[in-house]
């Protein structure tokens, strides 16, 4: 990626400022009372900080969050050597419209091309979801993931750090569920036959740093992400008080966690899905990975039945996730002339 090619270009209001004023960040949460009793003091401590980030922020870090620092340290290491092959080796084990999964350099996100190149690991092997977006048809398809052949350990630290996430995500969802006050293990059996997945993203420097993003603007479609930035920083949330791009500064061994769109509606609304993007720069390529906390296909997403009544009515109707995702997957290959499919077409 040398010149700025116009798919990169942002029209002039979503064009991001570098000179970033410092600002009140994101909560960052201590999770070690969770090493201790749950009927502490420190603990309910806890859950009403979390409660407080999602519904302020949408977005908190986590520390003393018991992910070994090795077993990270070993993803960003393979991660960077991934992205170091030549732009053949990483086409071998390149997405196409059969599997979606693996290496692709063309994601648009909002229409306008995102200046990184990803790859795409599922934690089933296989997962399971739809064969199409249509919602007539039943058929499913199996997604099994792609591994460079010359990259073994590649494999081995994504399967590692994998598992390592999973029990993370189900820390944070306890939580979550009881600052919802709900019983602590109310959404765990949602992941069961999950459809989560790591991505590993690179961002190479960018001549025109002012004119483009690593990726516009968005919201996250799943229930929770997880994702690890490296030291040289570039996310930027979108503050809920006054609607300013806030950057996330990087935080050593620190994991940013950010509600999805499915706990805004499980939430009926309480926790919002908040928009985030993330600058790149012209000195500097960055990496980050984000884990993907997904629920299975299968799932129907609406509003928590403990969480309505008559006060307050469901606020969406409830949607296939599978047909969701397959749907939206759909706009991810090419530049289409219609808009996203986002949760706001289910309000009703
Ligand atoms: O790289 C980042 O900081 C953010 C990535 C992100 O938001 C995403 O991949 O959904
Ligand atoms: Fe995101």
């Amino acid at each position: 990626m040398g010149e700025v090619d116009p798919a990169f270009i942002q029209s002039l209001e979503h064009q991001p400022k570098l000179d970033i004023t410092e600002a009140e960040g994101i909560p960052l949460i201590d999770l070690s009372p969770l090493n201790s009793s749950d009927t502490g003091p420190e603990f309910s401590n806890l859950v009403a900080e979390i409660g407080n980030a999602c519904k302020n922020w949408g977005f908190f870090q986590v520390i003393n969050h018991g992910v070994p620092l090795k077993c990270r340290e070993k993803i960003e290491l393979a991660a960077r050597k991934f992205f170091a092959l030549s732009k053949e080796e990483k086409k071998k084990v390149g997405r196409d419209e059969v599997n979606p999964l693996g290496y692709y350099d063309t994601e648009h996100t909002k229409n306008v091309r995102d200046w990184k190149e990803v790859f795409d690991v599922t934690v089933m092997n296989p997962t399971i979801i739809p064969a199409s977006h249509d919602p007539e048809d039943k058929e499913l398809k199996e997604l099994i993931n792609q591994w460079p052949e010359n990259l073994p350990e590649l494999r081995e630290a994504c399967e590692e750090y994998a598992a390592e996430m999973e029990k993370l995500a189900y820390k944070i969802l306890e939580l979550i569920a009881l600052s919802l006050g709900l019983p602590k293990t109310r959404l765990n059996g949602f992941f069961k036959d999950n459809t989560s997945y790591i991505r590993l993203n690179h961002y190479p420097p960018c001549p025109s740093p002012h004119l483009v993003l690593g990726v516009g603007r968005h919201k996250d479609a799943g229930a929770l992400s997880i994702l690890a930035q490296d030291e040289v920083g570039g996310l930027e949330v979108k503050r809920k008080t006054d609607g300013e791009w806030i950057l996330v500064k990087p935080t050593p061994n620190a994991y940013i966690v950010n509600v999805g769109d499915i706990i805004q509606v499980w939430s009926n609304d309480k926790y919002e899905s908040v928009e985030h993007r993330a600058m790149v720069n012209s000195e500097k390529e960055r990496f980050s990975i984000p884990f993907f906390v997904h629920p299975a296909h299968y799932t129907w997403v609406g509003p928590l039945e403990e969480l309505i009544n008559e006060q307050n009515p469901a606020k969406y109707k409830a949607y296939n996730l599978g047909k969701f995702i397959t749907t939206r997957k759909r706009s991810n290959y090419k530049k289409l002339d219609v808009e996203n499919i986002q949760i706001c077409h289910f309000r009703i």
